[in-house]
C-alpha cells in the first residue's frame, strides 16, 4: 500500500501534528481564549487530505497559511499517526526500499515525545521497530540498529562513544558511516534497553557531556538478508530523526544556549530542508553536500525511497509559525484561500489564552512575512487581480487605471532604492521562501531581458563554472543595468481602443518593460517594488558568489574582511565549494549582521553614485 496520501511526483511528504498542552500550559488557558493554530481541511471527507495552517487572530490570506498535505490535532497521539503514515512505509522498507522519518519543529515542540517517547509511552520508533520484528520473524531477515548523534556537523555514535564515526562516499556516491556500531536486535526488550537506556554502553564509558547538548538525533534501523552470512545484505532501512528545534537566532534562547551554537543547528536545519525542497521539485542537484545529516540520510532520500517530514507544532511557541513556513514551502501546489474557507477553519489546536493576544508573533515570522512579501502578495494579488477583474468589471478597471496614473507621476525612485537596503539584511529565509528561486526577478528580468527557462537555466550553469569577476566589475554590470532599467521605461504608445472608454488611461501610463513576474501586479509602485526585491536579490546573490570565488586580495578589499577572515573564507572554501549560501552565513564568519548590512548598503549606494 502506498503511503497515506502519498503523490507519486513528490518524494516527501510533509504533514504536521500539533503536540498537547502540558500541565503548566494547560493552566494559563481559558474558555475565551483565541486559537493560535487554525486548520482548514481542504476535502473533508473526500481523497483531498490537504490543510492549509493559519495563526493568530490573523485573518487567514495566502500571506500567513501554509500548506500541509495533512495535520494531526492535539488529541490524535502517535499510534495514530504511526498506523496511518508509517505502516505503511514498513512494507516498503522489507522490500528494499528505504524511508526516513524526520521530526522537526520549533524547541520543545514534542519531537523527541512523537519519535522516541518513553518506554511507557512508546513514540514513533518503538512503534516501528515491534512491527519490523514480527515482519522479519516470517521472512527470516535480520535487525540491526544504529543510534547516532550529529552534534555541531559531527557524526557521534551514541552507542559506544568512544568510537569514531567517519564519512565515507562509497563507490555509488552514496556516505557511508565507517565505524558506527551496529547492534543486532532479537526482541522489543532488546531495543527498549539500547534505546531508552542505552543498554550497551558500558557503565564506565564516558557517555558526553551531562547536560543534554543540543544536535540531530538519529535512529538507524537496518533490516539485512541471509541470516547465515555474516556480510548480510542491507534490504532496507528505516531512519528516525529527531532533529534539534529550530530557535530564531536573533532572540534571547530560552536556556541561554550559545548563539552559535542555535546558528549552526538552524543552518543545518535549512540545509536540510533544502534537501526536501529540491527532492520535491525534482531539481536536477539535490544539495546533499551541505550538512553531515543530509550526507549520512542520502541513501534512503533518493531512488524509491520515502521521507516524511513531520513538522511538529508548539501551540505557544513563538517559533512555530516558522517552521510551518519552512516546512510548507517544499510543498509546491498553491491555492489561494477563499472567504469560505477562512470562515471554514477549524482549530485543532485548542484555544490558548488571550493573553496571547498580545504576545508578538514569531519574530522570524513576521520578518519572514515581510520578506517573503513578494512572493505571497504577488500570488494573492494575482488571484485578486482575476476577481476583481471579473466580478467589478470596467468601473474597477478604470479606477484601477486612474490610480496608475495618478501615482506614476510621484515616483520617487531613488529614494526606494536608497530604502532597499534600510529594510533590513535579507535572511535565509528570504532567500529561501521568497522566491523558491523560480518567482525571483533576476537582474535581467529586472531591465526587461527576456529569457527562456533553459537559457536561464545556461546562464546559472556557467555562473558557477565561470570564475566571478571582480566585484568592481559585476557592480559596474550591475549599475548599467540599473540605468538601463530607468531609461527603457517606454514614454507611452499603444493603439487606442476608442470604443473602450476606460482604455485612454491606460493607454497614456508609462509602460515599465513585462516580465511574467510582474504582469500580475496591479500599479506601478507594487511593480518597482517587486523590482526593487528583485534587484536586492541579484545584489545579494551577487555579493554571495564574489565572497565564494574572489581571491583573498579582493576579499581584503571589502570592509569588515581583513587578513585572518580573508584566509578563513578561502579555507571555508576547501571543505565546500561554496560555503556562502545567504547572508547568513556571514554571521558564521564573524561578521555581525549591522557589519553585513553595512557591506549591502556600500554596494548598494555605489550603484548611483
Ligand atoms: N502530546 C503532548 N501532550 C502534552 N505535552 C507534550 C506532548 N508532547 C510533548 N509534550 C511536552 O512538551 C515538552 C517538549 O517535548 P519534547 O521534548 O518532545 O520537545 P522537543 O521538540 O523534542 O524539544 P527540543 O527541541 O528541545 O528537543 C515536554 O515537556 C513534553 O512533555
Amino acid at each position: 500500500m502506498p503511503p497515506r496520501g502519498s503523490n507519486s511526483s513528490r518524494k516527501v511528504r510533509i504533514i504536521a501534528t500539533i503536540r498537547g498542552y502540558t500541565d503548566q500550559e494547560s493552566g494559563s488557558i481559558s474558555e475565551n481564549s483565541l486559537p493560535l493554530i487554525s486548520v482548514y481541511k481542504h476535502g473533508e471527507g473526500g481523497s483531498d487530505e490537504k490543510v492549509t495552517l493559519s495563526f493568530g487572530e490573523q485573518p487567514a490570506c495566502r500571506k500567513n497559511a501554509y500548506d500541509m498535505d495533512y495535520c494531526y490535532g492535539q488529541n490524535e497521539d502517535s499510534s495514530l499517526i504511526f498506523v496511518k503514515e508509517i505502516k505503511p512505509l514498513i512494507s516498503g522498507v522489507m522490500n528494499g526500499k528505504n524511508a526516513s522519518i524526520i521530526a522537526f519543529g520549533a524547541r520543545g515542540s514534542g519531537k523527541t515525545c512523537t519519535i522516541q517517547g518513553s518506554e511507557d509511552k512508546p513514540g514513533l520508533a518503538a512503534l516501528a521497530m515491534a512491527e519490523i520484528l514480527s515482519a522479519v520473524e516470517e521472512n527470516g531477515n535480520l535487525i540491526a540498529v544504529s543510534v547516532y548523534e550529529v552534534y555541531q556537523d559531527n557524526v557521534l555514535d551514541v552507542l559506544d562513544a568512544n568510537k569514531k564515526v567517519q564519512l565515507f562516499e562509497n563507490a555509488h556516491g552514496y556516505t557511508e558511516l565507517r565505524g558506527i556500531s551496529q547492534v543486532r536486535i532479537n526482541s522489543m526488550s532488546e531495543f527498549v534497553k539500547l534505546y531508552y537506556n542505552n543498554g550497551t554502553r558500558k557503565a564506565t564509558e564516558k557517555v558526553g557531556p551531562k547536560i543534554a547538548r543540543r544536535s540531530h538525533k538519529g535512529l538507524m534501523i537496518c533490516v539485512l538478508s541471509d541470516s547465515g552470512n555474516p556480510n548480510s545484505k542491507v534490504v532496507g532501512k528505516m531512519n528516525f530523526v529527531d532533529l534539534a528545534g529550530y530557535e530564531d537566532a536573533r532572540r534571547n534562547s530560552i536556556d541561554c544556549a550559545n548563539p552559535v551554537e542555535t546558528a549552526n543547528i538552524n543552518k543545518s536545519l535549512y540545509a536540510l530542508l533544502n534537501v526536501v525542497y529540491a527532492l520535491n521539485t525534482n531539481e536536477s542537484r539535490v544539495p546533499y553536500r551541505e550538512s553531515k545529516l543530509s550526507r549520512v540520510l542520502q541513501d534512503s532520500f533518493g531512488g524509491s525511497s520515502r521521507v516524511l517530514l513531520l513538522t511538529c507544532l508548539n501551540p505557544v511557541c513563538q517559533d512555530t509559525m516558522y517552521t510551518v513556513s519552512l516546512a510548507s514551502r517544499s510543498l509546491q501546489g498553491t491555492n489561494g484561500l477563499s472567504d469560505t474557507m477562512i470562515r471554514s477553519s477549524v482549530s485543532l489546536a485548542k484555544p490558548v489564552q488571550s493573553s496571547m493576544k498580545n504576545q508578538k508573533l514569531p519574530i522570524l515570522s513576521d520578518a519572514t512575512n515581510k520578506k517573503v512579501g513578494s512572493t505571497t502578495i504577488m500570488r494573492s494579488s494575482k488571484s485578486l487581480t482575476k476577481q476583481t477583474q471579473s466580478s467589478k468589471g470596467k468601473e474597477s478597471q478604470s479606477r484601477f487605471h486612474k490610480k496608475i496614473w495618478v501615482h506614476s507621476n510621484k515616483f520617487n525612485v531613488s529614494s526606494i532604492l536608497r530604502k532597499l537596503f534600510d529594510d533590513g539584511v535579507p535572511s535565509t529565509t528570504h532567500k529561501e521562501l521568497a522566491v523558491d528561486c523560480s518567482s525571483a526577478i533576476s537582474l535581467n528580468e529586472a531591465v526587461g531581458v527576456a529569457s527562456s527557462p533553459k537559457k536561464k537555466e545556461e546562464n546559472n550553469n556557467s555562473q558557477i563554472l565561470e570564475k566571478s569577476p571582480p566585484l568592481s566589475s559585476q557592480l559596474r554590470e550591475l549599475s548599467n543595468s540599473m540605468k538601463s532599467l530607468y531609461s527603457s521605461t517606454p514614454s507611452v504608445i499603444a493603439t487606442q481602443d476608442i470604443s473602450n472608454p476606460f482604455s485612454r488611461l491606460s493607454v497614456l501610463e508609462p509602460q515599465t518593460p513585462q516580465t511574467p513576474l510582474t504582469s500580475s501586479l496591479q500599479n506601478p509602485r507594487e511593480i518597482f517594488n517587486n523590482r526593487s526585491s528583485g534587484m536586492k536579490q541579484s545584489l545579494v546573490k551577487d555579493c554571495l558568489q564574489f565572497l565564494n570565488t574572489a581571491s583573498k586580495d579582493e576579499l581584503k578589499g571589502l570592509k569588515g574582511i581583513g587578513e585572518k577572515r580573508a584566509t578563513y573564507i578561502l579555507e571555508l572554501r576547501e571543505e565546500s565549494p561554496e560555503p556562502f549560501k545567504n547572508l547568513d552565513d556571514l554571521q558564521d564568519i564573524g561578521l555581525s549582521a549591522k557589519q553585513v548590512k553595512g557591506i549591502m548598503r556600500n554596494v548598494a549606494g555605489d550603484l548611483f553614485n
